[in-house]
């Protein structure tokens, strides 16, 4: 199973590198990759299972990350009641291959910044991101989907995109006003 270990340093120049896309039909170890990435996240998101291995809770997780320069991404985001239980599934999709194919002008950010699995330390400031993207990716049969995401899914999954192009969340800080909110910028 995938743990923290597993993850490359925030200096690694595997993160900082152009993903390569990847073949159909894939082959056993992409399989494989994909299937612990996707468990990774659901692991990290249970309490017991993340203390018990030190997990780092995540709701997204790119194969650079591992040092795996694929365009692969996970994401696994679901919907949580007051008490904690599990609620709707939101997004259980493995992206291989995406591309965004259009953008809103319009910006949003995370009310409280962003972080990284791949940064152990809190780099403050809004990560102002295209509030609406339309993304084409291939599943892992390879089928081609077509997604309009927005806010909070739309930021995750731009969070990942960047992953593949060796773009980390703080290249979109500003540095002298981090939490400079233009008038463009709504805050989510
Ligand atoms: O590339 C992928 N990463 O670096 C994992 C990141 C991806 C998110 C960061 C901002 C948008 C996407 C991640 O998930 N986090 N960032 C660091 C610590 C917090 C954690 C997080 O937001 N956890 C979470 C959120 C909701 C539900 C469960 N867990
Ligand atoms: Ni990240």
């Amino acid at each position: 199973m995938i743990t923290m270990k597993d993850f490359i340093a925030e200096n690694n120049p595997i993160l900082r590198q152009e993903a390569e896309p990847v073949s159909f039909p894939l082959d056993e170890e992409t399989q494989e990759l994909i299937t612990e990435m996707r468990e990774f996240l659901i692991n990290s998101q249970d309490d017991e299972i993340a203390e018990k291995y030190g997990l780092r809770a995540g709701v997204g997780l790119a194969a650079p990350q591992l040092g795996v320069s694929k365009q692969i991404f996970a994401v696994y985001l679901v919907e949580y009641t007051d008490e904690g239980e599990r609620g709707d599934t939101i997004i259980d999709q493995i992206f291989i291959n995406p591309k965004i194919k259009s953008h809103a002008v319009q910006k949003a950010a995370l009310r409280d910044g962003e972080g990284c699995l791949s940064v152990p330390h809190d780099v403050p400031g809004f990560v102002p991101r295209p509030r609406r993207v339309t993304l084409e990716y291939r599943d892992e049969h390879g089928e081609v989907h077509t997604v309009k995401l927005r806010d909070y899914e739309a930021i995750v999954v731009q969070h990942e995109m960047d992953h593949l192009k060796g773009i980390l969340f703080y290249d979109h800080i500003d540095a002298d006003q981090p939490w400079r909110q233009g008038d463009d910028l709504t805050i989510i």
